[in-house]
């Protein structure tokens, strides 16, 4: 089980001149500081899919960030199972498979070995990282291209890659940062097919994205953030009936602005 609450972060501003003009804007930015994340809440039960949606700039990454043990957040807190992820960010680092937004692969290794280290550093051994990455393969459809150099992967290749690096450890929950972005329509439905057999496997997954029609096929549980907050938490259904008009204008009704 995950359980976020109350969470923020706030970034410095070494410079603001390289501020964009929709930060700039916002009210998150007071003084020398951007409160990227002010008050954020989720759960994610076992066997639950949760989607994290939300206008581009709203926290999402950020959160997931948080989540991951990536950044220590200013307040709030974060239970993984029975560890408190702020205390003891090394425990439940393992206990986290996450997929980034910047997964950069090692480009001279293959896809193998790229998995393979991630294995080793989470204190696999040789003949259980071999049968993963056989399972992952097969399941991400990876077997044409895993013995081939990484540097030269096209963006389906990266990203199934990167996402059987984040679970080769079998971790007990998995956080995706928008795993089907930028993918074609057979590499995204593999990634998705792939969350169902997390979900399926009783592992709770949460994964950030834009595609509403995603979210309507995996999820059971959908968070909204917007500038920062949680402005929507609850079960697909629920977020449903925001709208007569479809899933499109439900999240907008979630929005600050459209409440
Ligand atoms: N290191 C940082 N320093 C300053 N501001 C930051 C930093 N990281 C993120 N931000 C700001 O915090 C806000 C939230 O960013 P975040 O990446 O979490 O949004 P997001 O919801 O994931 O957006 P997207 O959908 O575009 O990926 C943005 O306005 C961003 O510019």
């Amino acid at each position: 089980m995950i359980k976020i609450s109350n969470l923020a972060k706030k970034f410095k501003i070494e410079n603001p001149k390289k501020l964009s003009e929709q930060d700039k804007k916002d009210p998150r930015l007071q003084g020398r500081f951007f409160h990227s994340v002010k008050n954020v809440q989720l759960q994610c039960e076992k066997g639950e899919v949760l989607a994290l949606l939300g206008p581009n700039g709203a926290g999402k990454t950020t959160t997931l960030r948080v989540l991951s043990t990536a950044l220590q957040p200013d307040n709030g807190s974060i239970q993984i199972g029975g560890t408190d992820v702020v205390k003891q960010p090394i425990e439940a680092r393992k206990k986290i498979g996450f997929l980034s937004g910047s997964t950069g692969l090692y480009g001279r290794l293959t896809g193998r070995e790229n998995i393979a280290y991630f294995g080793r550093l989470n204190g696999m051994g040789d003949a259980d990282i071999d049968a993963q990455i056989n399972q992952l393969a097969d399941q991400l459809d990876m077997h044409t291209f895993l013995d081939r150099r990484s540097e030269n992967y096209s963006t389906g290749m990266k990203q199934k890659t990167s996402i059987a690096r984040a679970v080769v450890h079998s971790p007990e929950v998995v956080v995706l940062d928008e795993p089907t972005t930028g993918l074609d329509i057979m590499a995204a439905n593999t990634v998705i097919e792939f969350i169902k057999s997390l979900k399926r496997a009783e592992v709770p997954v949460i994964f950030s994205t834009h595609h509403l029609d995603e979210v309507n096929e995996l999820c059971d549980n959908v968070a909204v953030i917007d500038h920062g907050e949680t402005t929507f938490e609850g079960s697909l259904d629920a977020f449903k009936h925001k709208s007569d008009n479809g899933l499109h204008a439900a999240f907008m009704a979630c929005l600050k602005e459209g409440a």
